[in-house]
């Protein structure tokens, strides 16, 4: 037996409560009935949203696709239906047909019958799974078939011996006319091979249980029931189109249903079997509709008959004995059936509307005859009677139903979400025929009686000592040597006349002694003939299962050597796939090599940043104690003008946080409160911090030109106007004030008239939030139209230099309509000017002057 047929991991029966209504669950042998089996087979789907999905090898759960609800406006459920395997997108044709077919191959060599049917919706990959197509990977299950069987047959008789009547029977022909047929059959010529067949995949795996006592053919026949109709598709109407109308009859005698006068033909191989198959087909109805582009339109049946008949007892050439109640018929059916389609989802008209019709009326009265079955069954008797005759399809099947064979059903199903409604009814189905209970094929095949038993059997098919018993008993044993052994020796004897009696005594001693050397001889003789017969049946019998081994270890070989090439290439493809993952792992290693390098880089960016961060923090630290504390040329001020410098200092908090940087250091601080604390002289409180700024204040570069320096010299009329709030940035340079200077917080007007210079510390913040310092020389601020202004110090952002300008030009507005109206501008007043900023006014020079800053 082949392995895949005992061993094959076919899904657990369903478990008693597995099934809703209760049915008894496939127990073979004992009560001599077995369930329909019923595989499903799950198309590929790559789209959204499966409406099914597989839980496990015996296991579908169909989920509604969403917002999808029933026509009466409820909403599907999830719903899990189980069989007795579920084969999934991945499973190959030769899987399929491993587990869902070998063994009915099996059962027909056996000489039992069976029933094989695909079952789905249109475009569920039922002609798929049965035909297929002629690779390796996609053959189906029809093929497959005939190719096991025919690997696992022996004693295959000529053609023409047995004829079919069309009457669900057949017979045997004698020798003569049998060679009058086949002469007639070789006339008709070959003709050309169809391409498929040519390049189509074999299939080596073979069953047992071929009963070698038997002779045997195989015969097939291909009808369709197509609107309701039987039509044989190996026979054509005069048109040679179309396919000849049969009826289906009941055998009562073989309690079998069958086709009347349908074409069988005897094949002696699965490619003449295919070729006839294929022939068939050219005839089927197929069409084109909008859900499947080859969409049966008829149900197909194939059936492949193996005719048997015992060998001759007698040792004549391997000739079956002529007795047709001696012979064996045993079939397997391959039904392809056409799929049911809902008109609305394929816009059928016409006759594909009209075919559609009879195809989902058919498939209803299967339906209906399953669930008839089933309640028959559940109940013990004969409640509702089954409607086989409705529909040709079941009355085709009936005989299985009644027991005559193994029924099996491999469902198809799409897991589409348009598929959805439909396949729910297919599983449901389904699922329920599991309950229904055939009766089990328990014929065996008549035993072959007197003449060879197991015990003198020899270890080679029946054919090969079938044929050495003829060659031997009907060649050898009537051989010359026998003649010449069994010839007796002469000798001249002459005799003289009639009363030579010593002649005739002699004569007569010497026949006497040959005769009885030929006795001895020919018992020798004999003696040798049977040893040299049992030697040669032996040898033939020893040479004959030696060439059997060859054959076998040439398959093995064979096999073996697909396999190696099979794991070669699989080893090619892996070390190609090692080396691109070598390739893409050293890329990767490279790609790595540089993060490591591009983290240590930054790691180590960071740190200098953190390094010159932390510097920065202290600069600023120190920065921030600096502006916390009095100015010192407040605190100057301050010793000069007394109780002055407290309204200056109340004057400034409303400046609240101030950005500061004189290092190019970004960071705010906050610069409220302190100021008017500092009481301790500058250089007590800064130290050497002082002195270094004043040193580069002594060091720095002239303020002014030396050309306006010059006319100034002799007098003291420099206004050095630096407001209170300044904030001491201890920048590089500073200015070096001429001698005599006099250094103001608030201007008085007549300080201003009486000045020859006037130079004013301003600062202010630019947009960054840096502290700008500008030192502005203003010569002769009471004469409008002759000014010459020059700026030292930092670079000062134009925009943020704006309200300095602005200011200044207030201020000597403000200098001017004083001295206009006679009155001094109040220190309290010029304080305002220069502490809110706000005020403004246009500016007393001219773009060029403005544009002067860098
Ligand atoms: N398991 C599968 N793997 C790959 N292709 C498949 C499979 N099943 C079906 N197909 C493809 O789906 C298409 C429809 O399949 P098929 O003709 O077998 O459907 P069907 O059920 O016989 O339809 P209909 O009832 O209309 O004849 C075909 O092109 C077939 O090749």
């Amino acid at each position: 037996m082949a392995s895949n047929a005992q061993g094959r991991k076919r899904g657990a029966t369903p478990s008693r409560d597995r099934f809703r209504d209760g049915n008894v669950p496939n127990k073979r042998g004992v009560d001599d009935t077995d369930n329909l089996e019923v595989f499903c087979r799950m198309t590929p789907y790559s789209g959204s949203h499966p409406c099914l999905e597989i839980i496990d090898e015996n296991t579908v759960r169909s989920t509604p696709p969403p917002s999808l609800n029933k026509r009466d406006g409820g909403t599907y459920q999830d719903r899990v239906y189980e069989f007795n395997h579920v084969f999934d997108e991945s499973d190959t044709q030769q899987a399929v047909f491993q587990t869902s077919a070998i063994d009915l191959v099996q059962n027909l060599v056996r000489g039992k019958n069976s029933l094989l049917f695909t079952y789905g919706i249109t475009g569920s990959g039922k002609t798929y799974t049965m035909t297929g197509k002629p690779t390796e990977q996609e053959t189906g299950i029809l093929p497959r078939t005939l190719d096991v069987l025919f690997n696992s047959i022996e004693n295959k008789v000529d053609k023409c011996v047995f004829y079919p009547t069309g009457k669900n029977s057949y017979e045997i022909r004698s020798r003569v006319l049998a060679n009058v047929e086949r002469f007639k059959l070789a006339k008709q010529g070959q003709h050309n091979v169809n391409k498929d067949i040519e390049i189509r995949f074999n299939e080596r795996a073979r069953v047992d249980g071929y009963n070698d006592d038997y002779l045997c053919t195989v015969f097939v026949s291909y009808v369709e029931i197509y609107n309701n109709y039987a039509y044989d598709l190996l026979a054509t109407e005069a048109d040679g189109r179309t396919p000849k109308k049969r009826d289906i009859r009941q055998d009562t005698a073989a309690g079998q249903t069958f086709v009347e006068n349908a074409t069988e033909i005897e094949v002696s191989n699965a490619d003449e079997a295919l070729e006839t198959f294929l022939k068939g087909e050219e005839m089927r109805r197929v069409g084109d509709t909008i859900l499947n582009k080859d969409s049966s339109r008829s149900h197909s049946v194939f059936t492949i008959r193996l005719v048997m008949a015992l060998y001759p007892t007698s040792s004549d050439l391997p000739y079956p004995e002529q007795d047709p109640t001696k012979i064996v018929v045993s079939q397997l059916s391959l039904v392809d059936l056409a799929g049911s389609e809902r008109a609305k989802r394929t816009f059928n008209v016409g006759d594909r509307l009209a075919e559609a019709g009879n195809i989902n009326k058919s498939l209803m009265v299967l339906r209906q005859c399953i669930e008839k079955l089933r309640k028959n069954q559940k109940h013990g008797s004969l409640v509702e009677t089954v409607p086989y005759r409705d529909s040709k399809l079941t009355m085709l099947f009936k005989n299985y139903f009644d027991g005559s064979g193994k029924i099996r059903m491999i469902v198809c199903v799409n897991p589409k979400p348009d598929d959805y409604e439909e396949n729910l009814n297919v599983l449901c189905f389904a699922e329920e025929s599991q309950a229904v209970r055939v009766a089990v094929d328990s014929r065996k095949l008549p035993s072959p009686g007197a003449g060879i038993n197991d015990a003198n059997r020899p270890p080679v098919p029946r054919r090969f000592f079938s044929r050495w018993n003829y060659e031997v008993d009907t060649v050898l044993k009537n051989s010359d040597i026998v003649q010449m052994i069994k010839s007796p020796l002469t000798e001249n004897f002459i005799i003289d006349d009639m009363y030579d009696e010593g002649t005739v005594e002699h004569l007569k001693e010497v026949y006497t002694r040959r005769k009885q050397e030929n006795e001895i001889n020919q018992r020798n003789m004999d003696y040798a003939l049977d040893e040299f017969d049992l030697l040669l049946r032996n040898t033939l019998c020893v040479a004959d299962f030696n060439a059997l081994r060859v054959e076998e270890l040439t398959r093995e070989k064979e096999a073996t050597e697909r396999f190696i090439s099979t794991l070669t290439a699989e080893n090619k493809q892996i070390k190609r796939e090692m080396n691109s993952m070598a390739i893409r792992l050293r890329e990767y290693e490279i790609e790595d090599d540089n993060q490591v390098l591009m983290e240590h880089q930054l790691r180590q960016g960071r740190k200098k940043d953190q390094e010159k961060f932390r510097s920065n923090v202290e600069a600023l630290k120190t920065l921030q104690d600096l502006c916390n504390v009095q100015s010192p040329s407040v605190a100057a001020l301050a010793k000069n003008f007394g109780g002055h410098q407290d309204g200056n200092e109340k004057a400034a908090p409303g400046r609240g946080k101030v950005t500061t940087t004189t290092t190019r250091v970004h960071t705010q601080i906050t610069m409220s409160g302190q100021r008017g604390r500092e009481t301790e002289p500058r250089e007590q409180k800064y130290g050497n911090a002082a002195k270094q700024e004043e040193g580069i204040l002594a060091n720095a570069v002239p303020y002014f030109n030396p050309k306006y320096g010059r006319r100034s010299k002799s007098a003291t009329r420099v206004i050095d106007h630096q407001p209170a709030n300044r904030v001491p940035t201890g920048t590089v340079m500073q200015p070096n004030m001429p001698h005599g200077a006099k250094r103001v917080t608030q201007p008085r007007t007549s300080d201003l008239r009486q000045a020859s210079d006037y130079i004013l510390t301003h600062q202010e913040l630019d947009r960054r939030g840096n502290v700008a310092t500008s030192i502005l020389k203003y010569l002769d601020p009471t004469r409008r139209g002759t000014t010459a202004i020059h700026q030292y110090g930092f670079p000062v952002p134009g925009s943020s230099a704006v309200s300095v300008w602005d200011m200044y030009g207030h201020l000597l507005d403000r200098c001017e309509q004083a001295s206009a109206i006679g009155e001094e501008t109040s220190t309290d007043n010029m304080s305002d000017v220069f502490d809110t900023p706000s005020v403004k006014h246009e500016p007393a020079l001219d773009q060029d002057k403005f544009n002067m800053r860098f």
